[in-house]
Formats: structure tokens, sequence, C-alpha cells
């Protein structure tokens, strides 16, 4: 019997349904569920809160979200293989547990939420990992249809998810995640804990959105984001060009210095620069 209920232990469940891993879905599957309960249990309280699951895979991180708890877990799955796993949890927590089989990149929950607030939580596929951030992160409007993510990663994302000005890792994503949300790593996890174990370290971090972030368009900080860091060992005044205007003035107007590089520059400085873009953009129209 597994630590956290009744149903069979993860291994057991794998071989009855043949859950061999696919490297083309990202499957590293955590079979220790006391590790999945420590994923679940970042994501608290758990009592009363909807869980938006992408991946589930055999299961374990969605049985301990429902034995700590969870009222309700939409759980996303594109492995067909998974789904009668799934549907094995689903009847031991009769009416909690809504299996989806379907692409999380595509897949929108907003009808099944009606409107109800939801946390998402995932041992995400590494392979599409940072790409259903961003979606979650670029999702309009602001705040958000959830409250809070608990999401693992390879450490060298989650490094680069909290990373700020004058850190190594600090970048495009750690602008749009820093701006947009509160972040931090919570924990590692070794490779070993995983079948099969992927090459690297992972980390499970947590992101809650700011209520109010700096205003800016968020498109406009995207491009200058990706502007500043596309030659990120350049000064603004150089890597700046390709937004079009004159980087020194842009830099200038926002009070930020054109010969420095963009890993020096804080989200503020960003933000100012979106928005002075803006008003360049209007005046030239
Ligand atoms: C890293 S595994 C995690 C599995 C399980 N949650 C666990 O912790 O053991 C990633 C899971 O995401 C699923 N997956 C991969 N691509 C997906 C997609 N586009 N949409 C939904 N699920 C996907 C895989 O089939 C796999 O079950």
């Amino acid at each position: 019997m597994s630590a956290i209920d009744d149903l069979p232990p993860l291994r057991e469940v794998i071989r009855q349904h043949a859950l061999s891993a696919r490297k083309s879905l990202g499957q590293n599957f955590l079979l220790d569920l006391n590790l999945t309960a420590r994923i679940a249990r970042a994501a608290a309280p758990l009592d009363d809160s909807t869980i938006v699951e992408i991946g589930p895979g055999p299961g374990g991180l969605t049985r301990a979200l429902l034995a700590l708890g969870a009222r309700r877990v939409i759980a996303i799955e594109h492995d067909e293989r998974a789904i009668p796993a799934l549907q094995d949890i689903s009847a031991r927590y009769p009416g909690r547990l809504e299996i989806v089989h379907g692409d999380a990149m595509t897949f929108d929950p907003g009808p099944l939420l009606a409107g109800e607030r939801a946390k998402i939580v995932a041992n995400l596929p590494y392979n599409i990992a940072t790409q259903l951030l961003i979606n979650w992160l670029t999702t309009e409007p602001w705040p958000p249809w959830y409250d809070m993510m608990v999401l693992m990663f390879q450490r060298e994302v989650g490094e680069r998810i909290v990373a700020h000005e004058d850190e190594e890792a600090y970048g495009r994503l750690g602008v749009l995640a820093n701006w947009r949300c509160e972040t931090k790593i919570l924990f590692d996890i070794a490779p070993s804990a995983f079948v099969p174990p992927p090459k690297v370290t992972s980390s499970v971090v947590r992101l809650k959105p700011r209520a109010e972030p700096l205003r800016c368009d968020r498109r406009l900080l995207e491009q200058v984001a990706a502007s500043a860091f596309g030659q990120r060992r350049k000064m603004l005044r150089q890597s700046l060009k390709s937004l079009g205007v004159d980087p020194a003035r842009l830099a200038q107007a926002a009070g930020v210095d054109a010969t420095r590089r963009a890993e020096t520059i804080p989200i503020s400085g960003f933000v100012a620069m979106a928005r002075e873009l803006a008003d360049i953009r209007k005046q030239a129209e």
C-alpha cells in the first residue's frame, strides 16, 4: 500500500497499463508519493481549491493533490494510454477528478472553470515547459484565471524564471515572469527520483501573480526585452537598434543609461523603456 492512499503503488499502475515512458512526450514519472505530496503541499491551501494539472501521466501528483484535499482537479493528458489509470483515480475520488484527453498547448480551461479561480500544478513535460509557462504569463486580461502556479522545470529553466538583474540567468524569461509574478524556487529534485531519470536536476518553482504589475504594454515589454537580450553583451545603444527607433533617445527618455547592457537593467527599467517606446511610436504615426 502507498503512503498517500489505498490505490496500487505507481510501479504497479505503470505495469498494469503498459505505460512505458515516451521521450517524445517528455515522460519522466515521479513514483515516490512522498515527493508528489511535497509538490502538492507547495500549492497549499488545497482545501476547497480547484487545480488544473498538466500531464498527470500515471497520476502520482494527481493522487497527492486529491488525498491532500483538493476539491476539484482538472487533469489534461495527451497520452491516451494514461487515461484508464486516471479513471481508476477518479473512481476512488468520485466527482473530484475531471480527465481531459488533450493537448495542454492548445487547451483552454476557461469553459470548464466558468469563472472559478484555480491553481496550476504540474510536473511539466520538459520539451514544452517553457512555452506553456510563457502562454500562462502572457494571458490577458491580468490578473489571470489562476491564483498560483507550482511547476517543475529543469533547474536551469527554474533559475532563468527567478533571475533578476546582475544575475547570470537573467534574460527575457526573468523579465516577463518577475514583471507579472512573484517567483521562487522552492526545492530541487534529483534525477534518481524519476523513471526514467532525466539528465539534469529538477526544481519546483512557485509563481504568484502580482495583482498590479508595473503598468506597460505587455507586447512592447517583450519586444524591448527580446531586442536588449538578443545582443546581451552589447550596450543598449547598440542592442536596441532592432526596435526601429533611436536607442539613445529611448533609453534617455526612460531614465536608463544607454551604455549599460541588458543584464544590468532592472525590470522597472524595461517597463520604463516599453512605455517610452509606446509614446515614441505614437508620435511617429
Ligand atoms: C514529466 S511527465 C509527468 C507525469 C506525472 N505528472 C508525474 O509527475 O509522474 C509529463 C506528462 O505530460 C504529458 N504530456 C506531454 N505533452 C503533453 C501535452 N502537450 N499536453 C498534455 N500533456 C502532455 C506526458 O504524457 C506526461 O504524462
